[in-house]
């Protein structure tokens, strides 16, 4: 069958989609993509995909391309479009096309318009999809069952992946209907922990391009690689350099799936329109030697540049990004620790940014202990943590803690106090010895008398801690006789006290200690909390048993609801406020059930609430620190309204597919 990719606008002058508007801002228009369809005059990378298997012409040269586009004043093709041009050039002067009706095969095959087969009778005619359909109308749910039958039916969760990839590559709303109305089975695949697997094997399975790829080697080609992206003006970039992805280090361009997954999540979880999304790897080279030596690595065959180069590359990016999508707010993911805080401390009072591992996780764990410690029953000035990793997460978290203390009315002195952070080497101490990394100097302990600890156990027996929280990223550091410990010295200090367990690490191979292993050595007291999610437990008494339900302790919390809030204030910065309001909200986002079950985190279904209510509370602390510019009369006539009137705001602007 003839594939005709484009159609002609009445003036003939730009490829449009079939007509409607694009969202105008993040999120674009509620409810639906198909009435959100973009008008942008770029094609999509799903178009170019097409054209460029189901065409003849293969080599056209450039004269006779510029000729082409000149001619049919065409100038607007751009990237990947433009080495195909001769081929658009084909199809755009034949009368079909011409008299715009070659609409039906199109809708089809471009996820972001294609309903499958919930189009109703009157569209089947007016697209031109008349028999290009089976008979049956169907609404969202059928779909979604036939969908989820297929999924279930895989048996690897790679493979459960893949499957759901391509729903994502053909109908953009089925895949987002499945992921926001299954959120706990859905999550897992295209987040963590299956994400870190897709990541390690993306060279192979690699099917399509669904993120932009900046390498160093293009470093005066940005703009017009940002350019290149084929949907107008995103409103919220994730990038990595895929040094640290979740804690399975340096894997190169492959780290990709992560800005993928996170953004797809920006999505499901906050309702930010997915044309408004930008995933980026910048390719900085590798140092992953498995990645360097296969024949199918996607990425630059070199081993990373230094630190100090990146710097430069990152200046050029930020600024690039600056320029071309002004609005557009980018957070920092998954930067190996050093360049993670500097890129944070450089670019944050320049630009619209965050760094998702150190001020998201910060937040996140900083919601989950405030109710962690209401459970504990170890009140808050006696709370002694010990935090295992140290790295940007480990510090990142602590620092959110200190403040939290400070606003408490502790002194920054007496609040750092409460912290122990431990690396490879064991308490990180200012007399150590060895040459401590910039982000680690704040919380080198003084008070140890030149003796040093150099095992967690060792650590735990000196301290006696309250909580002890793992972003080691390695499987298995909580062991029996560390948990064990831990609640020895929380129960030393009466009856009835919790210990609060945090391991953190993602994805699941590299948890600290998993959750049957806490409850048991616990003795089902533990307060806990992972990065990614374990099932619950149940312990088997005769005919009855408890069970015990779990915490999952991601930043997906409240990276979507920062991401959100800071696009619809129209932020000019993402200030330190925004960060802690986004904690102080999550921690009062749970309902009377979650409560009741003991969670300290909304289960993972409610994850779209609870970041509405992030950003609602991220958008005033904007307006509080004097960043947002949205018109001051708004505010006013907000304030007199109240919440209900703001998130009202929100949810009229967030997308939520129905077909
Ligand atoms: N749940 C969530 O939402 C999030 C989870 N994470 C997870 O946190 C983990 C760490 O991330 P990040 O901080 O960025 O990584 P880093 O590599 O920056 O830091 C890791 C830290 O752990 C220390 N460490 C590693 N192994 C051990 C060990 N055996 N004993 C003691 N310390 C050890 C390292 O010590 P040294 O400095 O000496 O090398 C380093 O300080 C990752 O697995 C990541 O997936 C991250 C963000 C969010
Ligand atoms: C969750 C996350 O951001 C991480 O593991 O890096
Ligand atoms: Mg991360």
């Amino acid at each position: 069958m003839a594939s005709y990719p484009y159609s002609i606008s009445s003036s003939g002058s730009d490829f449009s989609t079939p007509r409607s508007t694009s969202p105008s801002s993040v999120i674009g228009s509620a409810r639906s993509s198909q009435s959100s369809i973009s008008s942008s005059k770029r094609m999509s990378i799903s178009s170019s995909r097409r054209i460029s298997s189901s065409n003849p012409m293969s080599s056209v040269d450039i004269a006779t391309i510029e000729e082409a586009m000149r001619m049919a004043n065409l100038d607007v093709l751009r990237g990947y479009a433009q080495n195909h041009y001769g081929e658009v050039q084909q199809y755009a002067t034949t009368e079909y096309v011409k008299q715009n009706q070659a609409l039906g095969y199109q809708v089809l095959n471009e996820p972001l318009w294609n309903k499958g087969l919930s189009f109703s009778p009157e569209q089947r005619v007016s697209k031109n999809l008349t028999g290009l359909l089976p008979h049956v109308m169907e609404g969202a749910d059928k779909q979604c069952e036939r969908a989820l039958k297929m999924i279930r039916s895989r048996q690897t969760s790679i493979d459960k992946y893949l499957y759901l990839s391509t729903i994502k590559g053909q109908n953009v709303d089925l895949f987002y209907r499945l992921l926001i109305d299954n959120a706990k089975e859905m999550m897992p695949l295209v987040y963590t922990p299956t994400i870190g697997d897709v990541c390690l094997q993306y060279s192979t399975i690699y099917t399509r391009p669904e993120a932009l790829y900046i390498s160093i080697k293009q470093r005066k080609s940005i703009r017009t690689i940002l350019r290149n992206w084929p949907h107008p003006n995103p409103e919220i970039c994730v990038v990595t350099d895929g040094s640290r992805i979740l804690g399975l280090g340096d894997l190169g361009v492959n780290g990709v799936g992560i800005p993928i997954g996170k953004l797809a999540l920006y999505t499901a979880a906050a309702g930010i329109h997915p044309e408004k999304t930008l995933p980026i790897v910048l390719d900085c080279g590798t140092a992953n030697e498995t990645n360097l030596k296969d024949p199918l690595y996607l990425g630059l065959r070199s081993k990373r540049i230094p630190v100090s180069e990146q710097q430069d590359f990152m200046d050029e990016f930020m600024q690039a990004a600056a320029d071309v999508y002004p609005n557009m707010v980018v957070q920092f993911e998954d930067f190996e620790s050093e360049k993670a805080f500097n890129y944070l401390d450089r670019y944050r009072n320049s630009y619209k940014c965050f760094n998702d591992d150190i001020q998201g996780t910060g937040a996140v764990v900083l919601g989950g202990y405030i109710g962690a410690v209401n459970l504990s029953g170890v009140p808050i000035e006696e709370q002694r943590l010990v935090f295992m990793g140290a790295g940007s997460a480990g510090v990142g978290v602590a620092k959110q803690l200190v403040e939290y203390y400070t606003k408490r009315g502790l002194s920054e002195q007496a609040a750092k106090e409460k912290f122990w952070l431990v690396d490879t080497k064991g308490l990180v101490t200012k007399d150590r010895g060895d040459k401590l990394a910039e982000h680690k100097k704040y919380f080198a302990r003084v008070d140890n008398n030149g003796h040093q600890f150099r095992t967690l156990e060792e650590v735990i027996e000196y301290v006696k801690p309250s909580a002890l929280v793992g972003l080691t990223a390695t499987f298995g550091v909580f062991t029996e006789s560390v948990v064990r410990a831990l609640k020895a010295s929380v129960d030393a200090g009466g009856l009835g006290r919790r210990p609060i367990l945090f391991p953190l690490s993602n994805p699941l191979t590299k948890a600290e200690c998993t959750f049957e292993q806490a409850v048991t050595w616990t003795d089902g007291t533990v307060i806990f909390a992972s990065g990614s999610p374990f099932s619950n437990f149940t312990i088997k008494t005769g005919d009855t048993g408890i069970t015990y339900y779990p915490n999952q302790g991601n930043n997906v919390y409240v990276f979507p609801g920062i991401g959100l809030g800071a696009i619809l204030a129209k932020a000019s910065r993402v200030t330190d406020n925004m960060i802690y309001t986004s904690a102080a909200a999550l921690a009062g986002s749970l309902n009377a059930e979650e409560i009741h079950k003991g969670l300290i985190y909304p289960r993972i279904e409610r994850v779209r609430e609870a970041n509405i209510i992030v950003a609602r509370e991220v958008m005033k602390a904007a307006r509080r620190d004097g960043v947002s510019t949205l018109p001051e009369a708004q505010w006013v006539e907000w304030e007199e309204w109240g919440d209900p009137a703001l998130t009202k705001f929100i949810k009229e602007r967030v997308y939520d597919p129905i077909f």
